[in-house]
């Protein structure tokens, strides 16, 4: 039985690459010096991969930026608006035009905007929007796939198993930027490029099996979607007759389309069995005897050491049926979405650590699940016992937590009065103006306050010289906001490090890592908490910083929270029980902290829930269960409050169309949305449903360092004034400023103010906005 890996960790064990590819974009580090870092995290994964054992060690997974965005390249799927770059030779090597693509590109008189970036299916990794016009046209650009693949080989002394997103996928994660087509027609052109590739891949570099990505199959699709997997795997197969296709598939079930893609003539098939193992059975009945199954037994989504008693019973199951011959083992999904290496986590307690695994112990677990079906059962009574610790710790389990969450009933998570009779209240209390202007949050997170906590946690500097700096930047900020003329002040959030990560720190049944990072998008990180118990608050978390904040200042300040199913989607959730618990735990966690701001004299509180969106199940049938207790989960945090107190919630990646109606019904009194980039296209929806509550639609891309005019905002704020009533409009960026720096910040919420007021004014002459 091989063993298959399908992806790996890229950002290098101490986020070199990110420190590369940061310094390479300031100008501090040369391009030789960035491939240089990019070449030792790519030579030291495949060392790993290959010390570990491992049959199809994969190349190209590596990228600088982003998988989707390599195969645009490699494409040549380029938009025009980048050509001025392609030209610039004597100034652009091809990865000055790929960072473009990624960031934008601001210099010599030219500002042409990035490519729009978007969820990588339920997870927090972001991928480049490939973008398709009409008359589309690919060719193959790139030779990244090429090099990677000829040095893995050489490297490695034998051939690598290179990794392409399939055509199918890689059309349906795009974008149509004309009307009149479906990108899906574009396979026919697309096919003949990939046969190219494959056969490049063959013919030069000898590469035996290739593995292409093709997630979407475990998604709902149009029959023409699935005739294109027909018509591209049939093409592909006829016209590449050497090579050995393993069609990819994660995060789901096959489903309806098990039948189809057991159909497909590849030589292998790997599925999802950490998210789906109810599927085997039916595959082993519908796949061709000579096709290879790669079995994902090992969860490349979470932390979580592998239960080997689970997966073995299922590997049983495959080998009886199939015997080990055209089997594989393998990780759920690529590993990219897990931290490098426990053994760099010296501050974990020694019995929780019993329980994890990162990328490089889940490799090692494939050589042991090896092991064990050879007769080594040594290793599998070690794994039973270390199962058997989690089940019964006294760490995981608190019966006053659980007894709280079963007594939950409707009430908890209803406000006292409907929303028309609390907005009559709130504006009674508050007298803002019209289009009462605000911020989402954060402000810049510069080097300076980062260097700063990096200080103090390192001992450095006291905790009286750390708070009196986060102070300082605190009252700074505020003096700002004041002069600037914004309406609702925040604090800024520069005691955070991450908006997740911080309230995990404060919260029972958490634990952190010092260096789990995983990429979020390009170079920026995230280092995911560990929900490993039953969750509860043991002190305030948050008003601190609220209280000094309010003290300091006339005007109201929002109190700054993160939600429930934020917290879940964000962290790495134990896996003993259902999500929806952990959901409730957290709700009622961040519900007492809701208690003590309201204490505490802070009369707005904001509950950030921007993964909402993103823990939508991937098949539709699924969705309706997860809104249910998503949205009471939010519910369960916000409904403490007296009606007087105004919630709000914020919500970045809005691609909300379809479930409008749950987000009305977590009944925020305002909520802020990202609409800028889509020029308030989401706030359509908002108007045909009536969504009745108060909302802020972005007017400010916070994504790219240009600063909006004045003009511009007033037009996107004129555009929400015909659609909804102007007594519940808002203005404020698409979402927190943390990642931008100050002096286009100061500049463009000068302008967004600017440009409420003109708005104002245009309502109080008559003018009809
Ligand atoms: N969890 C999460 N997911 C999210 C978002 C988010 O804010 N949080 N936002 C959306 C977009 N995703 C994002 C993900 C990461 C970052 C981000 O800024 N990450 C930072 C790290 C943030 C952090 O944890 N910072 C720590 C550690 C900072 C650090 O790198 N310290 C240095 C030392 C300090 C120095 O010298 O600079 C070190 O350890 O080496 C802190 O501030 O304390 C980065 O990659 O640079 C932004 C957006 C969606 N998903
Ligand atoms: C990704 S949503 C961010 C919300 C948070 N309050 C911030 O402003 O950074
Ligand atoms: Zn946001």
């Amino acid at each position: 039985m091989l063993k298959n890996n399908l992806g790996y960790p890229r950002v290098g064990p101490r986020r070199e690459l990110k420190k590369a590819c940061e310094g390479y974009w300031a100008g501090t580090l040369s391009r030789q010096a960035l491939f240089l870092a990019a070449t030792q995290v790519r030579e030291a994964n495949l060392q790993l991969q290959k010390d570990a054992g491992i049959d199809l060690v994969p190349c190209n997974d590596f990228s600088l930026y982003d998988q989707v965005l390599d195969m645009s390249l490699l494409l040549g799927a380029i938009p025009e608006r980048y050509t001025p770059v392609v030209t610039d030779v004597a100034n652009n090597a091809e990865v000055d035009l790929y960072f473009a693509m990624a960031r934008g590109y601001q210099r010599d008189g030219l500002d042409i905007t990035a490519m729009e970036m978007t969820k990588w299916f339920d997870t927090n990794y972001h991928y480049i929007v490939p973008e398709f016009k009409k008359d589309q046209a690919f060719r193959i650009f790139s030779s990244k796939v090429f090099a990677e693949t000829g040095a893995a080989r050489h490297f490695l002394g034998k051939v690598p198993k290179p990794v392409l997103i399939g055509p199918v996928t890689y059309l349906l994660l795009g974008k149509e930027k004309e009307a009149g087509f479906d990108r899906i027609q574009l396979i026919q052109k697309l096919v003949p490029v990939y046969v190219d590739i494959l056969n490049k891949l063959q013919e030069d570099y000898q590469v035996e099996w290739v593995q292409l990505d093709e997630p979407f199959l475990a998604m709902d699709l149009t029959p023409a979607q699935q005739e294109a997997f027909r018509y591209a795997y049939a093409a592909i197969q006829k016209q590449c007759p050497h090579i050995k296709i393993l069609l990819t598939t994660y995060f789901d079930a096959l489903g309806d389309n098990a039948t189809l893609a057991a159909g497909l003539p590849v030589a292998g098939l790997h599925v999802d069995l950490v998210r789906a193992p109810q599927q085997l059975e039916l595959l082993l009945e519908l796949l061709p005897p000579h096709v290879v199954l790669s079995l994902g037994v090992i969860d490349g989504r979470n932390i979580w050491k592998n239960d080997f008693e689970r997966s073995l019973h299922l590997l049983d199951l495959a080998i009886k049926e199939r015997g080990r011959n055209n089997l594989m083992i393998a990780p759920s999904c690529s590993l990219l979405h897990t931290p490098f290496d426990l053994e760099a986590e010296t501050k974990l307690a020694g019995e929780v650590r019993n329980w994890m695994a990162f990328a490089k112990q889940k490799l090692q677990e494939l050589n042991d699940l090896q092991a064990i079906l050879e007769g080594n059962t040594s290793l599998l009574a070690a794994n039973r016992q270390a199962m058997e610790t989690r089940r019964t710790s006294a760490l995981i389990h608190n019966p006053q937590v659980k007894a709280r969450v079963a007594a939950l009933t409707e009430k908890d998570a209803t406000r006292h009065q409907p929303f028309a009779q609390r907005q009559i209240t709130q504006h009674a209390r508050f007298q803002l103006p019209l289009f009462p202007t605000t911020t989402i949050g954060s402000f810049p997170q510069t080097a300076d306050i980062r260097q700063l906590r990096a200080r103090w946690k390192k001992g450095a500097l006291t905790q009286a010289q750390y708070e009196d700096a986060l102070e300082k930047a605190t009252v700074d900020l505020i003096r700002w906001q004041e002069v600037c003329g914004l309406d609702v002040l925040v604090h800024g959030e520069f005691e955070r490090n991450d908006m997740v990560e911080y309230f995990g720190e404060q919260l029972q049944g958490f634990l952190f890592t010092s260096n789990g990072w995983v990429q979020s998008y390009g170079s920026r990180c995230v280092k995911p908490p560990v929900i490993f118990g039953d969750v509860w608050r043991p002190a305030d978390m948050t008003v601190r910083w609220s209280r000094f904040a309010q003290a300091h200042t006339e005007k109201w300040m929002k109190g700054m929270l993160t939600g429930p199913v934020t917290i879940l989607q964000w962290s790495f959730v134990r896996d003993d029980q259902p999500r929806s618990v952990t959901a409730n735990q957290l709700a009622l966690a961040i519900r007492d902290e809701v208690a003590a701001l309201e204490n505490a004299g802070i009369a707005m509180i904001q509950i950030d829930e921007p993964a909402i969106r993103e823990g939508l199940p991937l098949r539709r049938k699924d969705r309706a269960m997860y809104l249910d207790w998503a949205v009471t989960a939010f519910r369960i945090s916000a409904s403490c409050v007296r009606d007087e107190t105004q919630i709000h919630t914020h919500m970045c990646y809005s691609e909300f169309n379809d479930i409008i109606a749950h987000i009305a019904a977590m009944d925020a009194d305002v909520i802020t949305i990202e609409t800028s980039r889509s020029q308030m296209e989401l706030l359509e929806a908002f108007a045909y449903f009536h969504y009745p509550n108060e909302i802020g639609p972005g007017v400010y891309d916070i994504h790219s360092p240009r600063v909006p005019s004045v003009a511009e905002m007033e037009v996107l704020l004129e555009k929400a004034a015909a659609l909804l009533p102007a007594k519940n409009i808002w203005v404020n960026p698409d979402c927190g400023l943390k990642t931008r720096n100050w002096p286009e910040t100061k500049a463009a919420l000068e302008n967004m103010v600017a440009a409420a007021k003109a708005a104002r004014e245009k309502v109080s002459t008559g003018i009809n906005v």
